[in-house]
């Protein structure tokens, strides 16, 4: 089963999930001054497939975030915060979320189970992250879900340096499950690292901070696009 989400990622040519994240994961501002409408004008003038919203406090969201970009735009949302239950789904759809992160690293399996399956039930698509093999063991129908793989590491609240590795060395364990649109996220620096993973074989990719501080953005995506190896650019959005 695809849902709008997966679908809009899958049809894009450049298939960035782009995020609005008021804060870094050392607290420094990233809005400069924009507006939610703002930011989400220009991802959509950028061609961004849906977007992604950062409603947990660590990076100063809140749901009333949520519900402002939800309104502005037609894109699919992801909404990213510390869902640990079925009442947090309830909330999400009715801010006007499509896809909600569950992650897999901070759930317990019996939990993880029982949200996917709310999550479906509910008809949001569940944007499951994991940073290892077990992790990945553990998210239930992955040809339901969206599978990240974060290349960074939550329980410390994403300080520190990215492991874009971990992308490329989990790909093979996540095509495995079945999951219709492996996604890599988080710490994704610059356009090469970029065009790395989508040429290796990855079908989306979420970016925040790089693309929030980028002085110039579109110059971010034209190189991206340089970058990208042209039998995958080719494919992409086919
Ligand atoms: O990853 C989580 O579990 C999480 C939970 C609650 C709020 C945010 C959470 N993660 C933040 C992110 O995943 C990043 O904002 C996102 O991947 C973008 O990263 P970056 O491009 O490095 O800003």
């Amino acid at each position: 089963m695809t849902t709008p989400f997966i679908e809009a990622l899958l049809a894009a040519e450049r298939p960035l999930v782009m995020e609005v994240k008021r804060r870094d994961a050392d607290g420094l501002d990233l809005i400069a001054g924009r507006t939610p409408a703002d930011i989400v004008a220009a991802y959509e003038e950028m061609g961004a497939p849906c977007i992604s919203v950062v409603t947990g406090r660590w990076f100063g969201g809140t749901p009333e975030l949520l519900r402002d970009v939800a309104r502005i735009t037609r894109l699919p949302v992801l909404q990213k915060d510390f869902i640990t239950r079925a009442g947090h789904l309830e909330q999400a759809r009715d801010l006007g979320a499509s896809a909600v992160l569950l992650t897999a690293g901070l759930l317990p399996a019996v939990s993880l189970g029982k949200l996917v399956t709310a999550a479906l039930r509910a008809g949001l698509t569940p944007f499951v992250e994991v940073t290892s093999e077990e992790e990945l063991a553990a998210v239930p129908h992955p040809r339901d879900c969206l599978i990240a793989v974060n290349n960074k590491d939550i329980r410390r609240r994403e300080r520190g340096q990215a492991e874009i590795d971990r992308s490329l060395d989990l790909l093979p364990a996540l095509r495995a499950t079945g999951t219709p649109c492996p996604v890599s996220a988080s710490g994704i620096d610059g356009p090469a690292a970029a065009a790395r993973l989508l040429d290796e074989g990855y079908a989306g990719l979420l970016v925040a901070t790089a693309l929030l501080r980028a002085p110039r953005p579109h110059d971010w995506l034209a190189e991206l696009d340089a970058l990208r190896a042209p039998a995958a650019r080719q494919t992409a959005g086919a």
